[in-house]
């Protein structure tokens, strides 16, 4: 599966700490992810990732159009519902694509969790 993974700043810590959890999990997978976010997931969990520009400077819809054109699988997305980002419309965007295109799409670490067993459920078949 093509996995895509994003964080917003303040959420960031929580993707890391979710990724190590499912860790054995990601590296069976092909992972993608907006620049800092992809960045720090490798560095500090050592899974490999391939990196789009950062989500103000266009990842969000670098990752849009991976789903356009059927290169997404998944998206697990943990935003922050607290603070404005500048780049808002590229947010919504990529959300609206996730529909249009019936991508499965986390937005929280309840529903990534569900994700991941769902995934663990698909690996092990
Ligand atoms: O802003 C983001 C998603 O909207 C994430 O971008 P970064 O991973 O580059 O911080």
């Amino acid at each position: 599966m093509k996995i895509a993974l994003i964080a917003h700043d303040k959420k960031k810590e929580a993707l890391i700490t979710f990724a190590e959890e499912y860790k054995d999990t990601f590296k069976l997978h092909d992972l993608y992810a907006t620049g800092t976010t992809g960045k720090r997931l490798m560095e500090e969990t050592g899974l490999k990732v391939h990196r789009f520009k950062s989500g103000p400077l266009g990842g969000d819809q670098e990752i849009g159009s991976m789903v356009a054109n059927g290169n997404i699988d998944i998206i697990i997305f943990f935003r922050d519902p607290l603070t404005a980002q500048p780049h808002e419309p590229d947010v919504s965007a990529l959300l609206r694509l996730s529909d249009v295109y019936d991508v499965p799409l986390a937005t929280n670490e309840g529903t990534a969790s569900a994700v991941m067993h769902y995934l663990n459920q698909l690996d092990r078949e």
